[in-house]
This record gives C-alpha cells, structure tokens and sequence, in this order.
C-alpha cells in the first residue's frame, strides 16, 4: 500500500493497506495482473494500458473512486497550475514531504458546500476556480514514516511485478516497468541548471511564505535528485510519480504499482522526477501558461525539434523510457478512470475536476473529444507523465530561447549603443558645419558693412594685378617700408628732430606707382606729417614725374630721373592754400636710393624765402613686405 497517511491509525494502516490491493495491475494479457475492475470495452484493444483508480490525497481520508455510492463523491485535482492556489491548497493538506502531481486529487468532502459551481445530470461536480479546500481532519505526525513504509514494504510484496518478471531489489514503484540502460541516463543529466535558474527566478518574485512553502517543496526533491544522480550505473531510477504513487495514499491502483524491497521515505517524495514535478506543479505555470496557452496543440514534431538535443533526458524522463516501454506494450483502450491528458489537454487545459467517469470516455478524453487513434509513444509520454516531460521541453526551450533573447538583445544594445554614438558624432559634425557656415555668413556680413568698397570693386579681384611694364624701372620702389633707424630731421630754423615713418609703394597694374609717406612723433607715436601722390614714368624713357600733396597744405610736382636704382628728382612746381604757414618753401630736391643692403634711403632738401637749399630730413626704410 502506498497510502500515506499522517497518522497512521490501526484503522487507517489497514484501511491503506486494503487500498493496496486496489493497485493491483489490470493488464490485458498480463499473467501477473487480473482483470481489470474498470476493464470495459475499452481495454480490448491491442495495446495495454494501466488502470487507476482515484483515491483521495488528503491525510486520513480513505474516498476513493467507487468506494462511495456513485456520484456522493467527487474527486478534483490539484491546481497545479495555480501557484498561489495550489499553496493554499498545500496549507490545507498539511502532509509533509509531499508534492502534488497531476495524478492527485483531493475529494469533495474537504470542500464546503459552496466551493463547488454546478452538480451536473451526470452527477459531477465542478469546483469553483477559487475553490480552496478546508475540511480536514488533521491528526498527529508521529509514527507517520514508519507506519508508512511499513505499509508500503507490505503493499509492495503483494504487488506483482511485470509479467514473467523477477522481483528486482530497489525497484521503486514502477516494478514491472524495465527501462533500457539508455532510457535510465534519462534522470541523470538534463536540465537541471536551467530547472534551477528559473525555479530561483519564480521563487525570488514570491512572498517570504510562499517561498517557504517551496521550500518546503523544493527540498526533497533536490535530494532525491541528487541520490539518484549519484546512484550506481544502470541502477533503476526511481521513475516519475505516477499515479500509483499519487495513490499511494488513498489507494490508487495501477499496473505498474510495486515495491519489491524496503523503501524509505524519499520513495514517496518527489524522486528523480521531482525537479520535474515541482516545474509541472509550481513552476511550469509561468511556462505553461506562456507557451501551452499560447501554442495549447503544439505539434509533437515541433515539440521534438525545440528539446535539447542531448543523450539524456531531465527529472522524470527517466522512467518515462520505461513507462514509454511498458505504454507502448498495453492496449490503448485498457480502462483508465483517470486519462492521461494529451499535451495540449495537459498543458493547456487548468487543472480541471476529475470525477469518475466511463471507462471509454476517459480513453477517448472528453466528451467531444473525437480522437479516438491510439497515442503514439509520445504522445503517451506527455499524457501519462508527459506534462513532465512537455513542460521540461517548453522549459528547455523557453530557457534557451531567453538565453539567446538575451543575446539578441545584447547584441542589439551594442548596435543601438554605436548607432547612438555614431548618430552624436554626425550631430556634432553637423553643428560644426552649420557653425562654421554661420561664421563664415558673419564675417562676409562684416567686410560687406566695414568695406564697401573693397567688396563691390577691388575685393572682387583679390589677386596684385601685374606691374605695368612702364613702370619697371621703379619697380624696386614697390613695397612698404618702415623707418629704420628713425628719421632726422634738420633745418637751420629749428632743433633737430627725429621721427618715425612707414611708406606704402604700390600700383594696380596701371602706367604709375601710388605712394603714401606717414610720420610720426618717435616718442608719442602721433601723427605728423603726411602726404601722398604718384610717381610717373614718361613711356620709353626714364624721365620720371613726382606728383604729391602734403598736409601743410603744399601741393607739388618733382620731376626728373630714375637711373637704376636711384631716382632724383627736383621741385617741377609748387603750390600751396593761401593761408600756408610761414616760411614758404620755394624748392624742393629729393633723391631715392635702394641701397645695397636692401634699405631704401630717402633724402629730402629744400629752401625757403628765408633759408638756401638745405637738407631737411634723411632717413632709411627697411622693406616690411615683399
Ligand atoms: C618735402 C616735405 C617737407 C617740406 C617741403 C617741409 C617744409 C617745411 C618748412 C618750410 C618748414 C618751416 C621752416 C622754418 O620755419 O624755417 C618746416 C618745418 C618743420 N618741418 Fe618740414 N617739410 C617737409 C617734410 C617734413 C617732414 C616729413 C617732417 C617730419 C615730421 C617735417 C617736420 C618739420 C618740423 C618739426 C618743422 C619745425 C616746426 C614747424 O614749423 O612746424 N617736415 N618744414
């Protein structure tokens, strides 16, 4: 008997053990296993499938189908798929070690009155979606693991194991069930990290009672897991909790239902399937309702694409070889009062009410349901235990797609980071550019204003025109120079003086140079005397015309002869305003001098109505421009 009741009463010991002979394996044509009690029409076909009979999971409850008149008792399964639900459900149970599994149930009668909806023509019952069970009769813990391995080492001599099979040590549950050594490496590996991984992701967005709650789950699940992972090779691996285990309490009964030795408590824990389970009740939710909702009738080609290709499979993989086997060898229309669920129905569907229902409608499914085709090997595996097996398939999957969801995204971060980057960079450029336009908009609108003249006339032809040609000979005269010493200045009417001058000498490409003398004060730099003119070339000949106009009010015109690079020249004419200061100047001379170190030399004499030709200033220019 695999019941495990919380206390176990002399009554509630045997009650368990006679519900173990409700296990009894109905296969046809298995010489072990009598007929099927719910063997019907159903079970004629050529495959094999095992019976089961519902039993409740509450502790000291010992409902089961057909042990009540039909119909006085309901059976429903646990909101596996309702996490918060399922916790309160758990609470309510108060048993120890023990997780749900889709083959557990709890009876109508740990349900008041009002959780149930509807009570159908048929006499089933449909619980409320927020139905939470609360009438128990809880007892006391004590003796609870002893009594019940007790019980379950005698319900597992009066099991039969497979037919024609000799009882194996440390066969578990699924005695008859002989996995293939491969099919065993199934519960070895697999995805346990990524199991994890999630698992601590759900746990870490619940609240401190609900964690410890999984916790409490959680636990035996991971020790099991690990004894089995350390278990020797080829050593039969607990398989997934089917739904003798589930009835272990309140006395399934199934085909595959004996254990040929001793058995501890973690037998009836989650074993290898536990990571398995503890995803399909808790943790598959979040998956499940993502994926199974989404894709409810997820094509098992499809589904067999997206698993992992690896050599083994994870958690309750492993007797699922051995369930695959022994599934593939029952009749597909063997009676099962609870149908395995098809993975869409499995996954899709919520946990939904299970009451006793006709042998053939539970091999079909649902009313309505017009699939009768034998299940394929698959198929079976997802239905029996498959939700296991899908969800660990989804799981797999949704975790590798995260995986690399996240590395698109990675991936599509830095792409998103360059093109930002790059797109700041042209912003910039372009600020720069637009910059630079404006500016330069600016500083065009500034020379239009401060020279009007440069820009509507001269500007327009930047370049120095080229030197008339008649005006070779003066050409060592272009330039501008700057005093250099200063100059000095003398007379026999006044002190000597010294002054600083800058001369320009220039053309623009016309027969004459223009020239410009501006002196000032050495020492104040003011402003003195100034004047400007041109200087004339007679064509052909080196006869040269001075022409300039003064501040003091003195206009003249020298005349005489260039002769290399020296030019002398004496007053032509003078004039002067009327009102000029005293005295007047009657002549003038002037000699230039490009000198052999490249200054140029100016020397200037004059005479006055009262003073004879006298020199008045001599100075040197260096050239400052080219
Ligand atoms: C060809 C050009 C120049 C002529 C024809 C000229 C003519 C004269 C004359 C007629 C006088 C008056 C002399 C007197 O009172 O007895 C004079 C004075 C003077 N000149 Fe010139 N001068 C010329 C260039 C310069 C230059 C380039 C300077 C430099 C700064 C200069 C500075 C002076 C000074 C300081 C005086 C004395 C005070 C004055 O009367 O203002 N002269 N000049």
């Amino acid at each position: 008997m695999l019941c495990r009741t919380e206390t176990p009463s002399p009554a509630a010991r045997g009650a368990g053990v006679t519900r173990l002979r409700h296990l009894a394996v109905r296969q046809r044509g298995g010489a072990g296993a009598g007929a099927g009690a719910g063997a019907g029409p159903a079970g004629r076909g050529r495959r094999r499938r095992p019976e089961m009979v519902i039993c409740c999971a509450a502790a000291n409850c010992s409902n089961r189908q057909g042990k009540a008149r039909r119909g006085a008792v309901s059976f429903h399964r646990f909101p596996l798929k309702d996490s918060k639900r399922l916790i309160q459900w758990l609470k309510a149970v108060q048993r120890d070690n023990w997780t749900p599994t889709k083959y557990s149930f709890l009876c109508s009668e740990h349900f008041t009155k009002d959780s149930f909806s509807k009570r159908l023509e048929d006499r089933h019952r449909s619980l409320k979606p927020t139905a939470v069970p609360t009438i128990f009769q809880l007892v006391e813990k004590k003796h609870d693991k002893l009594d019940y391995v007790r019980s379950r080492r005698k319900i597992a001599r009066q099991v039969p194991v497979r037919d024609g099979e000799a009882p194996r040590e440390g066969g578990g549950e699924v005695a008859h069930r002989t996995p293939s050594p491969s099919q065993d490496l199934m519960v070895m590996q697999g995805t346990k990290e990524m199991e994890e991984a999630a698992l601590q992701e759900e746990i870490g967005l619940m609240p401190e009672e609900e964690k410890a709650l999984h916790s409490q789950l959680d636990s035996p699940r991971r020790r099991t897991l690990g004894d089995h992972l350390g278990a020797k090779p080829g050593a039969q691996k607990k398989p997934e909790r089917s739904p003798v285990e589930d009835c272990a309490r309140g006395g399934w009964a199934g085909s595959w239902v004996a254990d040929r030795s001793g058995v501890s408590v973690d037998d009836f824990t989650p074993p290898a399937s536990g990571a398995c389970k503890f995803i399909g009740s808790l943790h598959s939710y979040s998956f499940s309702s993502k994926h199974a909702r989404e894709r409810p009738s997820l094509p098992k080609e499809q589904l067999e694409r997206k698993r992992p290709k690896r050599d083994v499979e994870p958690s309750c993989s492993s007797h699922l070889s051995g369930h695959d086997k022994a599934v593939t060898e029952v009749s597909p229309t063997s009676s099962l009062t609870a149908t395995p669920q098809k993975p869409s129905q499995g996954l899709s569907a919520s946990p939904a009410d299970l009451t006793p229902r006709p042998a053939t409608e539970a091999v079909l499914g649902r009313k309505g349901d017009t699939d009768a085709n034998p299940m394929s090997i698959n198929e079976v595996i997802m239905s029996a235990s498959g939700a296991c097996k899908l969800i660990d398939s989804l799981h797999s999957y949704c975790f590798s797609s995260r995986q690399s969801k996240s590395q698109v995204c990675c991936l599509r971060e830095q792409v998103e980071k360059k093109n930002g980057e790059l797109k700041l960079l042209r912003q910039r450029v372009s600020r720069s550019d637009s910059q630079v336009r404006k500016l330069k908009e600016k500083l065009d609108e500034m020379k239009r204003n401060s020279f009007p003249y440069l820009n509507s006339l001269i500007s327009q032809d930047c370049e120095t025109p080229q030197l008339n040609p008649v005006m070779e000979p003066l050409s060592w005269m272009l330039g501008t120079w700057l005093s250099d010493p200063p100059g000095d200045g003398t007379f026999p009417t006044m002190k000597p003086f010294q002054y600083l001058e800058e001369v320009h000498i220039s053309h623009v490409g016309q027969p004459m140079l223009n020239f410009s003398f501006n002196a000032f004060h050495p020492d104040t730099r003011k402003p003195m005397h100034r004047e400007c003119g041109f200087i004339r070339l007679k064509p052909d000949t080196n006869k040269v015309a001075f022409i300039s106009a003064q501040n003091t009010g003195l206009v003249e015109v020298e005349e005489g002869e260039v002769n290399g690079q020296e030019l002398s020249i004496a007053s032509h004419s003078i004039a002067r305003i009327s009102f000029a200061k005293k005295p007047h100047v009657e002549q003038i001379t002037r000699k230039f001098r490009l000198n052999s170190d490249g200054k140029l030399e100016q020397t200037v004499s004059m005479a006055t109505t009262t003073q004879p030709m006298t020199q008045h200033l001599h100075i040197t220019y260096k050239k400052v421009t080219p």
